[in-house]
């Protein structure tokens, strides 16, 4: 596993805002449809995809080296309306990274029954550079 894996995910945009977007994605890359400066990233979810493809893609496999002693952090990054919370917390009709990891690692403890397990929990959100 790579030790930083970045990745976007593009949010559907109304027709109206589409229209006037510049930016253009094709496979993994993001770039300005009026230069030719381009952006890689490792992956890039389409305006499609769902939250629980993005949570299968990496922080699942983090979420189980978490249980075998291996540190781990998924954040994510973006402007406001991007999708960040829709993404993270998400909502009872599509969860998101944060209750699908929760969900998992109980499931994996729950399998495991020759270890003692001690789990404490926090999240946090840092906005205008500080930590709430
Ligand atoms: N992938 C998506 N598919 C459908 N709707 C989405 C998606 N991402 C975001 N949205 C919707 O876009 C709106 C803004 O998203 P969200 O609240 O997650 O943004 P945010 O980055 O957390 O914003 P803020 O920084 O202001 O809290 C919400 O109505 C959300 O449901």
């Amino acid at each position: 596993m790579e030790r930083i894996y970045v990745t976007v995910r593009a949010r559907p945009l109304s027709p109206e805002d589409a229209k006037s977007s510049p930016w253009r994605v094709s496979g993994n890359s993001i770039f300005f449809s009026t230069q030719s400066s381009k952006f890689e990233f490792d992956r890039i979810f389409g305006e499609e995809c769902k939250t629980a493809e993005v949570y299968q893609a990496r922080t699942k496999e983090i979420v189980a080296a978490a249980v075998r002693g291996f540190n781990g952090t998924v954040f994510a990054y973006g402007q406001t309306n991007s999708g960040k919370t829709h993404t993270m917390r998400g909502s009872t009709t599509e969860p998101g990274v944060i209750p699908l990891a929760v969900r998992d690692l109980f499931d994996i403890i729950q399998e495991d029954t020759n270890r003692e397990f001690l789990l404490r929990m926090s999240y946090m959100e840092i906005y205008n550079e500080e930590i709430n």
